[in-house]
């Protein structure tokens, strides 16, 4: 496969791991970003975020804050971010602040890959922008935690534009991976993104809604989704209930859809009620915590929470849904201890818990344990000795990972979300 000059402009998951595997594939591949501490750690080889395989990989770039290195480039691929602005769509001023900046260095032909999540017509408006430079949409589909396996072993390369020579010559590069290339024009690829991400989420809630009902009516939610996912047409993955779907991703991506479709006069209220369910779950949570707990509500009761990033596999925070049932518990006054194996004690970044770094402190004491992230370590836990410490013997397992049988042997009582 022919190597080309590739510049990547942000070093995060994205564009580190766009970075690392297009290197990989044997492109000369040079990555911008304006965090100095984290370009200069990248240059030693240090890998600021938790990607299995990253590390083998990170040296394959070159590293610098110096857009102009970008002059040689053939291929920008921008990778930077678009967080959710107020009224739920994107906020592009980073993003185009960030393309802005390549203007007095890319020479004439450069192609612009855009590989952040951007609204529908955004390539189409950097193609009215940059007459002199095709613009390609090729949206990412990785997960955290798997962003490796996942840019090497995609589902589908996608790669929207109007420009055939560009496109032709944007999935070349990705040749080595044998993956299927969806080619297609701008506008459906930046839609099949968000699509992908909304879909997701209205999967998740519609789980989240029928563990409620489990619950009620007293039917197991695992039985109920098992069933589910053996029709073909359902398929099993993304099934698991939860204390709420988070990330940094599936929120801002549901809800720039959701607000993308009203301006558009689509009425968006199927992705709406997604997010209320969502939004519903954290008190759900609390709710299970104060029927355990007791009716005189969680003011001064102490809590242990086992897991606190968005999800398993990742050192993640960002709209963790852990942090979400946390808040609401410390709002009702409870006294909150934390235990996540990706995140040090005494980190700032997830108050109002107390961070430990030993499962057995977040047991001491506590009139319950809510389990919030699916850390497979958990269900390893030495579960005799945190029934020793703990006041209380309830166990909310929000994630349903752990074996109530087990449990129960400790002298636990494990109470999973949707039943059992
Ligand atoms: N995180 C994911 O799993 C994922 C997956 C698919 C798509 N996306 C999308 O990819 C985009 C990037 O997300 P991310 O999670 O990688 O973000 P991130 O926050 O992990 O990393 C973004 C990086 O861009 C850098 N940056 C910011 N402004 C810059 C500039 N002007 N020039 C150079 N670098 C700059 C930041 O310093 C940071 O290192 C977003 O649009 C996101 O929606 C994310
Ligand atoms: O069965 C499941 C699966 C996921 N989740 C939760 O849903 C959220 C999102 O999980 P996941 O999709 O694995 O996270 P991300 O790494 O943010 O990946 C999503 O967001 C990325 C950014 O756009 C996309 O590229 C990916 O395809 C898409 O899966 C997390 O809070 C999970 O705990 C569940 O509750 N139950």
């Amino acid at each position: 496969m022919a190597s080309h000059a590739i510049g990547v402009l942000g070093a995060g998951y994205v564009g580190l791991t766009t970075a690392a595997c297009l290197a990989r594939l044997g492109h000369a591949v040079t990555c911008v970003d304006i965090d100095e501490p984290k370009v200069a750690g990248l240059r030693r080889g240090e890998v600021p975020i938790t990607e299995p395989g990253l590390a083998e990989l990170v040296s394959g770039p070159r590293y610098t804050t110096d857009h102009r290195e970008l002059a040689a480039a053939e291929f920008v691929f921008v990778c930077v971010p678009t967080p959710m602005g107020e009224g739920g769509q994107a906020d592009l001023s980073g993003f185009d602040g960030a393309v802005d900046a390549l203007r007095p260095v890319l020479r004439p032909g450069t192609v612009l890959v855009v590989k952040s999540t951007v609204p529908i017509g955004t390539a189409d408006r950097l193609a009215r922008a940059w007459p002199d430079h095709p613009v390609v949409s090729n949206p990412e589909f990785l997960r955290e935690g798997h962003a490796v396996e996942d840019f090497l072993h995609p589902g589908r390369v996608v790669i929207g534009s109007d420009d055939g020579a560009a496109a032709r010559r944007t999935a070349a590069l990705y040749a080595g991976l044998g993956a299927p290339v969806v080619r297609t024009g701008p506008a459906s690829a930046e839609l099949a993104k968000y699509a992908s991400n909304a879909y997701l989420a209205l999967r998740l809630s519609y789980v989240n809604v029928l563990s409620e009902l489990c619950e009620q009516v007293g039917a197991d939610v695992g039985t109920v989704t098992r069933v589910m996912g053996l029709d073909a047409r359902i398929g099993p993955a993304c099934l698991d209930p939860g204390p709420g779907w988070g990330g940094s991703c599936l929120p801002k991506d549901t809800a720039a859809l959701a607000r993308s479709a009203a301006d558009l006069g689509v009425d968006p209220a199927l992705l709406r009620a997604a997010v209320a369910v969502n939004e519903r779950q954290p008190g759900r949570v609390a709710e299970k915590v104060r029927a355990v707990v007791g009716a005189d509500g969680l003011d001064g009761i102490r809590l242990g929470l086992l897991g606190l990033t968005f999800k398993a596999g990742t050192s993640d925070l960002r709209d963790s849904p852990a942090l979400a049932v946390a808040r609401r518990l410390a709002a009702e006054g409870a006294v909150l201890t934390g235990y996540d194996p990706a995140v040090p004690a005494a980190s700032p970044q997830v108050a109002p818990v107390q961070a430990v770094d030993d499962p057995s402190l977040v047991a001491k004491g506590a009139a319950a344990i809510v389990v919030l992230t699916e850390w497979p370590e958990f269900t390893a836990l030495d579960w005799a000795q945190l029934a020793g410490l703990a006041e209380g013997d309830a166990v909310i397992d929000t994630r349903r990972l752990l074996d109530p049988a087990k449990l129960r042997s400790c002298g636990l009582t494990c109470l999973p979300l949707g039943g059992q």
